[in-house]
């Protein structure tokens, strides 16, 4: 029976990657993205980006939306304090049955909570379903239509604080036109463009940083 490209993308990590090292964990699915399959994961031009904003903010509380495979959620919650959780919400099944594979080889189980769900839906819970008041930074990585949405809904919600940082991938590819004519006129936000390249190829694409005026 054919295997998925997440699971071919899992065992290469089971394959190459040494068990409780994030580091290798990064390495294994950037060694396969280049040499076997192309896959939708920040990579390794864009990555060093949001570890260096993961790094500025060091955040208590941490939000993805969108974790495929698990691969940016390695990335953030290798660089958290100790202490700190990262939540992240997947929409597809398959999708968060290998990232939490993807995340326990990392050893990182205890460091992320994988919510399977939709965005609109689980946004609303947030604050009861993990005790939280507000999040410190939002990586924005699911789906180009739910970028701007999603956003208002987290203002609405009260989840945004005064220096809250938002990381939104995919800006130029496959571009979200609605999300940066918002952030960028908004006087609620400060908004960065960080100039890079679609992971693994030579196309451009960037990523947006915003900070949360209040
Ligand atoms: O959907 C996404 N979510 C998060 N990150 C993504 C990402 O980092 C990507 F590089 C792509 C991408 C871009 C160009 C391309 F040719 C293929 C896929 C997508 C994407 C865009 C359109 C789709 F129909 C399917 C996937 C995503
Ligand atoms: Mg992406």
């Amino acid at each position: 029976t054919s295997s998925t490209r997440p699971q071919r993308l899992l065992r290469a990590v089971q394959r190459k990657a040494t068990k409780g090292d994030p580091q290798s964990v990064i390495s294994a699915i950037d060694y396969f993205c280049r040499n076997s399959e192309w896959a939708m994961n920040v990579g390794d031009e864009k990555g060093p980006i949001l570890d260096s904003v993961v790094c500025e903010v060091s955040p208590a509380t941490a939000l993805e939306l969108g974790t495929y495979c698990g691969y940016s959620s390695v990335r953030i919650a290798r660089l958290l304090p100790v202490g700190t959780k990262l939540i992240t919400l997947e929409f597809h099944p398959d999708y968060a049955c290998i990232a939490r594979q993807v995340i326990q080889h990392a050893g990182l189980e205890d460091k992320i909570f994988l919510v399977e769900g939709a965005s609109g839906d689980l946004i609303p819970k947030m604050a009861d379903m993990f005790g939280i008041s507000t999040f410190d930074f939002v990586f924005l990585d699911h789906w180009k239509d739910r970028y701007l949405p999603d956003l208002k809904l987290l203002e609405e919600c009260q989840l945004l604080r005064k220096g809250s940082v938002l990381l939104a991938d995919n800006v130029i590819c496959p571009g979200t036109p609605d999300y940066l004519e918002y952030v960028r006129n908004s006087p609620r936000y400060e908004s960065r463009y960080f100039q890079s390249h679609l992971e693994y190829t030579k196309v451009e694409d960037g990523l947006e940083k915003s900070v949360f005026l209040g």
